[in-house]
């Protein structure tokens, strides 16, 4: 099976027609981001998110670009189900802090992911963590995001102390796709019962099969943004056969409303997915932003408030920066196609 083709950019003129740059403060510092700087186009078929990181390169970029314009000038597939359960996260805070970021969630949480291996930290942090969550919700299915952090050996040592807080699995471990292989096996050997996932190692690589074809993971995080847009995401899914977990990337309402059209349109999904990322933003471009209820998501569309966007908008040197990467990002993948 081949993988869909990307469609390919409209002219940028046509692209930055109905384009905002906005700020978005955090309430709980997240991968080193305080404020979360985004673009949203809107173009004939609703609105789309262009949001890589700023250290994130061109090349790179590209897929998100993709994405947003998927989403704006496209729409998105048949939904199969409205209402997605979503995990809380908890970033790499100190355990005292736990049950006031869980509290950002509300009731009715069901699934966390928790950071654990930030730099500057040890496994004792990530242990207490771990069980400040378990602790206030004993019968959560938990799972930690290493972001690739550890080595094979710290991650064996890691996830058999953590796995006594029972994890359903741990997203990327490792940084590498042979590293995640090993883990999995080293797992097993030493009766472990976390399951492995990629996340880096499907959304980093040039090649996001990869992965699968190795037999390296149990199951997949996907995010609609860094794999181009939700058809394509459909596509890495089907085609690696593995089960999957959709997952933000920090992203606005307009960003998460793409997400959910992914989880929505899965054909089985077996996970909760981490899409409740706005729950750690204090500000967002909705009136009433896609925040989860009752653990979880209905399906509903993201318009953003024009108030919202004029209030939230960055200064004009940010505006230009955004624009200038637009420009040189839509330049590079103009008949481009992604590997
Ligand atoms: O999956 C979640 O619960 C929330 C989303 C999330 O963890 C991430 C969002 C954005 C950037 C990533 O570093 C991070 C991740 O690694 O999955
Ligand atoms: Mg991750």
């Amino acid at each position: 099976m081949a993988m869909t083709e990307p469609a390919s950019l409209p002219p940028l003129d046509e692209l930055l027609d109905d384009a905002h740059v906005v700020a978005l403060p955090m309430r709980v510092r997240f991968r080193g981001v305080e404020v979360r700087e985004t673009m949203l186009l809107r173009g004939p078929a609703g609105w789309g998110e262009f949001g890589p990181f700023p250290e994130y390169g061109d090349a790179e970029a590209a897929a998100w670009l993709r994405a947003a314009v998927d989403a704006a000038w496209h729409g998105f597939p048949a939904p199969r189900r409205t209402r997605i359960p979503v995990n809380a996260t908890v970033p790499a805070v100190p355990a005292a802090r736990v049950p006031e970021v869980l509290g950002r969630f509300g009731t009715g949480v069901r699934a966390v992911k928790v950071k654990v291996a930030e730099r500057g930290q040890d496994l004792s942090d990530d242990a207490a963590r771990v069980a400040a969550v378990r602790a206030l919700l004993p019968d959560a299915e938990l799972r930690v995001d290493a972001n690739g952090g550890w080595d094979v050996p710290t991650a064996l040592a890691a996830l058999e102390r953590l796995g006594e807080h029972r994890l359903a699995y741990a997203e990327q471990p490792v940084p590498t796709v042979a590293g995640l292989a090993a883990v999995r096996e080293g797992l097993a050997d030493r009766g472990v019962p976390v399951l492995v996932a990629a996340d880096e190692s499907v959304r980093k690589e040039s090649d996001p099969l990869a992965v699968a074809r190795a037999g390296a993971a149990d199951l997949l995080v996907v995010k609609a943004a860094p794999l181009g847009g939700v058809r394509r995401a459909l596509d890495v899914v089907a085609q690696a056969g593995l089960p999957a977990v959709v997952s933000s990337a920090l992203d606005s309402s307009v960003g998460i409303r793409a997400g959910l059209a992914l989880a929505a349109a899965l054909p089985e999904l077996p996970y909760a997915c981490g899409l409740g990322t706005v729950s750690l933003m204090r500000e967002d471009v909705l009136r009433e932003p896609l925040r989860p209820v009752d653990g979880a998501l209905e399906l509903r569309e993201a318009v953003p408030d024009p108030g919202l966007l004029a209030a939230r908008a960055v200064p004009a040197d940010r505006r230009r920066w955004w624009l200038e990467r637009v420009r040189r990002v839509h330049a590079g993948a103009a008949g481009a196609v992604p590997a």
